[in-house]
């Protein structure tokens, strides 16, 4: 690192299935220091057809966000070492993944890297824990726009991880998607976790946690409700239901009367908490704090600890 301590400045971009997001950051006194933030809801997730082929107007979305990403790189004057581009659930799963790779690389000039899911949580993991306060054995839970990441460690050590490929823009597209919501899209989206999460359920109460830390839009949306309310931050089923309730009463899809509701997070909304109420039961899960970071920050991480690694090898 150059005499100052700050490191060169480099970019974390993340593909994910409800948001493309890119921080770039520098390494102050070993630690990431963010210095710009860029963001589109591009909702990736949204296009994908009974086919399994992402639809030309979403794939024009991500390579049109793509292209503002490529100027800012320019812009913060980032060598190409030190940017990742990693892509998660839909690029994943999608049959014309090869054409968005083709089309994206002559905008972005850096390939994309689709990690797997399992990477995905470990990096969730250790994007919590260079964030987040506090010990003991703690469980995540991160839900994305298509997969939801399950981790339980203590410290910086995993014991055990997993993805489950179920995510707040897939439910809302599959039972969510006729206003007004019906006590029935609920039950039925429960159902759906509690088949999904069958067979992890044994091993994540075997290992058990002290504490359960959300990541990702979804129990973010619910924060910010609670925070604009100026009631207590942490997340329990009772404040899930009283959502549910609340969405039940609205009589469409912009949720509008969700008082403390950022319009942004409408569209998810339903689907994120029917998705927490399940996980809630079936976890036993008594209450549930945001985590201070989560796949972002972890990937931010990474790239700092490659960037001191190739000043320590130079001198
Ligand atoms: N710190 C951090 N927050 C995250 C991360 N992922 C999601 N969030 C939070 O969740 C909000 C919604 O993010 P999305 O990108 O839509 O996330 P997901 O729904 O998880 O979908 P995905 O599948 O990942 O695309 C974010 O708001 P904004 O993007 O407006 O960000 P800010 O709070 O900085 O204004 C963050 O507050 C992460 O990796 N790190």
């Amino acid at each position: 690192m150059p005499v100052s301590n700050v490191s060169q400045p480099y970019a974390a971009i993340t593909l994910g299935s409800n948001s493309f997001n890119m921080l770039v950051a520098q390494t102050v006194g070993h630690k990431p220091t963010v210095i710009a933030k860029y963001k589109r809801k591009v909702r990736l997730a949204e296009g994908i057809g009974d086919d399994g082929y992402l639809s030309e107007d979403v794939m024009l979305r991500g390579l049109d966000c793509l292209a503002m990403f490529a100027s800012m790189l320019e812009q913060h004057h980032i060598a190409s070492d030190n940017v990742a581009v990693f892509a998660t659930a839909t690029l994943r799963v999608i049959n014309n993944a090869d054409e968005f790779h083709r089309r994206a690389l002559p905008i972005l000039l850096h390939p994309i890297e689709v990690i797997s899911g399992l990477r995905e949580a470990e990096l969730i993991y250790q994007g919590m824990v260079a964030t987040t306060q506090g010990d003991g054995r703690r469980l995540v839970i991160d839900i994305g726009g298509a997969s939801t990441e399950f981790i339980i460690g203590d410290g910086s050590k995993v014991l055990f991880k997993t993805s489950v490929p179920m995510g707040c823009v897939l439910f809302n597209q599959r039972f969510f998607n006729q206003y007004p919501l019906q006590n029935i899209d609920f039950e039925q989206a429960i159902e759906y976790v509690n088949v999904m999460m069958s067979e992890h359920l044994e091993q994540l109460l075997l290992l058990g946690w002290q504490a359960v830390l959300g990541a990702s839009g979804a129990v973010q949306s619910v924060v910010s409700v609670l925070q604009h309310r100026q009631c207590s931050a942490i997340i329990t089923q009772q404040t899930l239901l009283a959502f549910k309730a609340e969405i039940l009463a609205q009589h469409d899809a912009s949720l509008a009367g969700i008082n403390g509701l950022d319009p942004e997070q409408a569209p998810t909304f339903a689907a994120g908490v029917a998705i927490l109420i399940a996980l809630f039961e079936s976890l036993s899960i008594n209450s549930l704090h945001l985590a201070g970071g989560a796949l972002r920050e972890g990937v931010l991480q990474l790239l700092a600890d490659r960037i001191a690694a190739k000043q320590l090898d130079k001198e």
